[in-house]
């Protein structure tokens, strides 16, 4: 299904595309392309390999040479479920090639998608810098007629100012955001829920969107522009989504609601749905906090002060400093010296992204004021500033005067509660995901405070 405000442009996609007028020849002409990723990342590689599973011939380039290395070795240093397999499977069938070169990479490229970082930069805005060095770059190198995608998250206005340092009357620039989750970008990337392609061009709108025929999804065409402000506008109201069910959350609190309940009676309402309704220690990872920051930017730069999503970055932070309040208090009202066992440090459970983690920024608050940090979290090993990082559980949690749950991961839901509560010195375990199994704990003499509900011992 492709829509479009053009009737025009939907129907020329509809007689490309209908399959059952053209031949099975015709087809692998029409849909096999040679296709560049720049940028070999979260994005980036997840792009290429699944393009490559789709048949499509693909070039990935990186600037680190190491991971181009090992990339071309099949291996695959980032978490994602299937991808390591999809990897090998391209390069087994010759689809998918690595190289730090990026001349190289486009040598014979139709399209070129640009997988580039765009992390918070001054003032919270986008930091462009990597993807105009390479748009610097591809001028001189681009073959004719190429054109180039923008899958990076960028601010309207991206695509003109990448067309520009292209300088190329015969290159095409194309927004093509993408909405895929960490811990599951595979699955996201061949099964989306839709597929955005922005241009003021509709012949090269056309053939990027030609790209993901197969996977028949809903492809929305538009204006650049517009394509480009879709992604910060889905990213802020999810954030906002969830900065707002951890208000409701504290409101259940001091009301004598559960949150759980809550949320499951609002999320039977189809306009509501069920998704994305999880209290938590706040929302964190690469992409909501930059998104939403640089959204404040974006209206700023066009005179506008976008209440609203500021209010909804302020509610983040004060979800971190709830859950610090909660664990100081069940110290006795001061965390310095207080010993303190962390569960999980991931941003969420199925990633080892540490970025912008809303278990880091808890964990920093909780050392500002003089706690001692033994955490854990499964996937992640690497020394931490402020904590010591333990393999095991069980290690994180001995003598602590309070543990505190911040990722999700399945495996904290079965831990020997036994054990642990023969571990610590304190009994509460804050459950900031409402992950465990409150009766598990209690049986084994523990306190599981968790969010959005009053806890038993305070009612009263
Ligand atoms: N991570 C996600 O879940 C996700 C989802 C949707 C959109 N996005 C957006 O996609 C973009 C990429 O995000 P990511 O998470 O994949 O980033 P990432 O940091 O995981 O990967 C970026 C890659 O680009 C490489 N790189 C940097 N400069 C380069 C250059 N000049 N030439 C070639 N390679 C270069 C880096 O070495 C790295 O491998 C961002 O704009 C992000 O907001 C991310
Ligand atoms: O009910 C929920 C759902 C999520 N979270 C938290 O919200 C954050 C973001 O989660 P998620 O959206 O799953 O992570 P990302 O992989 O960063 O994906 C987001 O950011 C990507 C990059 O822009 C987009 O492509 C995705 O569509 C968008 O969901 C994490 O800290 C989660 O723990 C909750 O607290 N409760």
């Amino acid at each position: 299904m492709y829509t479009q405000g053009t009737t025009h442009l939907t129907l020329r996609i509809q007689l490309v595309f209908d399959p059952r007028q053209t031949s099975a020849a015709t087809v692998t002409r029409m849909f096999v392309r040679r296709i560049a990723v720049v940028g070999t990342g979260y994005v980036g590689l997840t792009t290429g390999a699944c393009l490559a599973s789709l048949g499509h011939r693909v070039v990935c380039a990186d600037v680190d040479v190491l991971k181009v290395s090992r990339l071309r070795a099949g291996q695959v240093d980032i978490l994602e479920p299937g991808l390591t397999e999809l990897v090998g499977e391209g390069q087994a069938a010759g689809r998918l090639h690595f190289t730090a070169d990026l001349t190289t990479a486009v040598a014979d490229a139709e399209v070129v998608f640009l997988c580039l970082p765009t992390p918070m930069g001054a003032g919270g805005a986008a930091d462009l810098s990597a993807v105009e060095s390479v748009a610097r770059d591809l001028r001189e190198v681009l073959p004719y007629g190429t054109v180039v995608v923008c899958k990076s998250t960028v601010p309207v206005g991206t695509s003109q100012r990448v067309a520009a340092l292209l300088g190329r009357e015969d290159v095409a620039v194309v927004s093509n955001p993408e909405f895929l989750r960490e811990g599951s970008a595979v699955r996201d990337f061949l099964h989306p829920d839709r597929i955005v392609v922005g241009s003021d061009s509709p012949q090269a709108a056309e053939r990027v969107a030609a790209l993901f025929a197969k996977l028949g999804a809903p492809t929305v065409l538009m204006d650049a522009a517009s394509a480009e402000m879709v992604k910060y506008a889905a990213n802020c109201f999810l954030a906002m989504k969830l900065s707002y069910v951890n208000a409701v959350a504290e409101l259940c609190e001091l009301v004598g609601a559960d949150v759980s309940s809550v949320t499951d009676g609002m999320g039977y309402d189809r306009r509501i749905g069920q998704s994305f309704l999880k209290p938590g220690p706040g929302w964190g990872g690469s992409c909501l906090p930059k998104d939403t920051h640089a959204m404040v930017q974006i209206a700023e730069s066009v005179g506008v002060d976008f209440a609203l999503v500021k209010a909804t970055i302020d509610t983040n932070h004060r979800q971190q400093r709830r859950v610090v309040d909660k664990v100081r208090d069940a110290v006795g009202g001061t965390l310095a010296g207080a010993r303190i066992g962390i569960l999980g440090l991931a941003f969420k459970a199925g990633t080892n992204d540490l970025r912008d983690s809303p278990a880091l920024a808890v964990a920093e608050l909780l050392a500002f004021e003089g706690a001692e940090l033994v955490a854990h979290d499964p996937e992640i090993r690497e020394p931490l500033v402020g904590m010591t990082v333990v393999d095991d559980p069980y290690s994180a949690v001995r003598d602590a005067d309070a543990v505190v749950l911040l990722t999700e991961w399945p495996e904290f839901r079965t831990l020997d509660w036994a054990r642990v509560a023969g571990l610590m010195n304190g009994v509460l375990v804050l459950d900031t995901r409402n992950h465990l199994d409150e009766d598990a704990l209690r049986r084994a003499g523990l306190v599981r405070e968790g969010l959005g509900r009053k806890q038993p011992a305070a009612a009263g």
